[in-house]
């Protein structure tokens, strides 16, 4: 742990510097709670000693402050000249976690420590499962790429980007060609592993840093392509229908290929950087994918509004 000791008192910062350095903990000191206060904003700090009777900003006080500036819980133990319970009930109800009274004995400084790093311990564990279960709760369990709710979040947050320097963003939907009969054919355990084979895929595929693809629900996918425009997106999701046509993956009921195919939607905002939100480019992907299917699948449509903003019912096709 990083530990910090703060203490108006020499003698006393020399001392608990070496017994909490005996420790095998890094130490660092300040003089007084303003002090304190300087370090920590500039510095991790796991744990603080900390003189109750200091000049000008005193223990309680910056203790106080501590707990209101700090989210994170982080142990504050108060160190005290004078055995006096109403001031020892003040620190604690002020955010300490302990009292240590002078004259400081190394063995209760090096318990006090443990103890300590037992609940700091305990804290970084949960932190890390709690990462863990925020990423698990964006991760399709089937496929293992994100999954609607991870795709939410990070599209909302790339549509402003696109929007503060200007540049277009458009999503791709994607959609698995007759796959009910692919399943009926082949089994729903060899229709489990379809869905994963295409979604690495189509994730290899994908090359920019910021694209982003998502399992949308059932044999449907959607990508994100943040600073794209409609003719970029064109350009991808022609190279995603040929990585899935490339995957030979045999499907003798479909009548558009002999392998699993897949029929992609295509919509853009360029031109309407300020006013389409996400949804409105998935109900224009999803308008778009419907001629896809409608006109045969295995195919790419893309659409792209009119200086008004509105679709043509006619939309492109690639
Ligand atoms: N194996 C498997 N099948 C799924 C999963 N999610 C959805 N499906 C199946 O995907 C099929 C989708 O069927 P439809 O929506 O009729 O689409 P389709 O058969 O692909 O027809 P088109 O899209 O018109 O080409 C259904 O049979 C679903 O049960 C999944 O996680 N695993």
């Amino acid at each position: 742990m990083n530990i910090l000791i703060a203490d108006d008192t020499p003698s006393i910062r020399i001392f608990l510097q070496k017994v909490v350095r005996d420790t095998g903990h890094t130490v660092h000191a300040v003089c007084d709670g303003h002090e304190a206060l300087s370090y920590m904003k500039n510095h991790d700090i796991d744990m603080i000693f900390m003189d109750i009777q200091m000049p000008d900003l005193n223990g309680i006080e910056t203790a106080k402050i501590i707990r209101e500036q700090q989210s994170e819980w982080m142990p504050i133990i108060f160190i005290s000249a004078t055995e006096n319970d109403r001031e020892f009930a003040e620190a604690l109800s002020a955010g300490g976690d302990g009292i240590l009274t002078k004259p400081l004995k190394p063995i209760l400084v090096h318990a006090q420590i443990r103890a300590m790093q037992r609940i700091v311990d305990i804290q970084r564990k949960l932190h890390m499962m709690n990462s863990q279960l925020q990423s698990l709760s964006k991760t399709d369990v089937l496929t293992g790429i994100a999954n609607r709710s991870g795709f939410y979040e990070v599209s909302e947050r790339e549509l402003k980007r696109c929007r503060r320097e200007h540049k277009a963003l458009s999503i791709l939907m994607i959609d698995v060609d007759f796959f009910k009969q692919y399943n009926d054919n082949y089994g729903h355990l060899e229709g489990d592993h379809c869905l994963v084979t295409i979604a690495q895929a189509l994730k290899n595929t994908l090359k920019r840093p910021l694209d982003y693809i998502c399992r949308f629900g059932g044999e449907e996918f959607v990508v994100l392509l943040p600073m794209t425009d409609l003719e970029g997106a064109r350009q991808i999701a022609q190279q995603l229908r040929q990585a899935v046509q490339s995957l030979e993956i045999p499907h003798k009921a479909s009548t558009v290929s002999p392998f699993v195919s897949i029929s992609i939607g295509a919509a853009s905002n360029q031109d309407h950087i300020n006013t389409f939100t996400i949804n409105d480019l998935l109900t224009k992907a999803d308008a778009a994918l419907y001629t896809a299917k409608e006109r045969g699948r295995n195919q790419i449509v893309a659409i792209s509004p009119n200086k008004y903003g509105q679709f043509p019912t006619s939309s492109v096709q690639i």
